[in-house]
């Protein structure tokens, strides 16, 4: 069966400089992959490359097995690629409300399901985007794209900054959305035993290529891994 993403001998970056090595990747429907490395190793460049937000250099992205390689990035959110950026991006000045459906696209994410994935937002929902908490956007951030009904969901670090409080509640609605509810995801995350055990496949990056590819339960448990590309420690670490 066709993949739902592929991607061939990757190359792109930011202007002439090429940060993506050449990568080759490849993630099933239904599936998540936990996209992990040490700061700077290209990670967020590799999903926003995915969202069409970098300068291709060489390679191909297929999506559902159609060329998406030169696609604007709207054209690519159209296509079925939603992205929650590191910085959120949320409308600062509309309602919570306002922000979940001013893009809206029809499909199985409606606002109803979206409040009941978050029922902090539906308590705030008629609050402005700027009068929200951190962890308030970042649900809200997460949420907004589902209501876009993407095929692929990319998220960029969205556990950074959050109180041990909401990082559990967020990691519950995420581990619901790409398990229960079965949407692909690619995430980003610093805390690799955070987010591995809701993952599928982790692949590790360093210098913008990927050093380790595998399933998320055998980095999980393979100590020596963690340490060496991610400087994860072993037995009671967190992180
Ligand atoms: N806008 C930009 N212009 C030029 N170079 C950039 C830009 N953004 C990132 N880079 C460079 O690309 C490389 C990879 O950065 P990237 O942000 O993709 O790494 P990362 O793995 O996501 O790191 P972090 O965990 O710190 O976010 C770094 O060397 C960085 O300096």
């Amino acid at each position: 069966m066709t993949p739902l993403l592929g991607t061939h001998q990757l190359v792109a970056g930011y202007g002439e400089a090429a940060v993506l090595a050449g990568i080759d990747l490849t993630l099933e429907r239904g599936r998540t992959l936990a996209l992990l490395g040490r700061n700077g190793t290209g990670k967020t460049t590799l999903i926003d490359t995915l969202a069409g937000l970098t300068t291709h250099h060489s390679g191909t992205i297929h999506l559902m097995g159609q060329d998406v390689t030169r696609l604007r990035a709207d054209r690519r959110a159209a296509a079925g690629i939603g992205w929650v950026p590191q910085e959120r991006n949320i409308f600062k000045s509309l309602t919570v409300e306002e922000n979940l459906t001013a893009i809206a696209r029809p499909g199985v994410w409606t606002l109803e399901r979206a409040y009941s994935m978050f029922p902090r937002l539906k308590e705030r929902r008629r609050n402005l985007g700027s009068h929200l908490s951190g962890g308030e956007q970042q649900m809200l951030a997460a949420a907004r794209a589902l209501m876009v009904n993407p095929k692929l969901l990319l998220l960029d670090e969205p556990l950074e900054g959050l109180a041990p409080i909401i990082v559990d509640e967020l990691l519950a609605a995420l581990a619901e959305i790409v398990t229960g509810e079965g949407m692909s995801a690619i995430i980003i995350e610093q805390k690799a035993r955070k987010v591995l055990p809701l993952a599928d496949e982790a692949v590790i990056l360093d210098r913008g290529a990927i050093v380790y590819k595998g399933s998320s339960e055998e980095l999980l448990a393979d100590d020596r891994a963690l340490g060496q590309h991610l400087g994860v420690e072993k037995a009671s670490a967190t992180a």
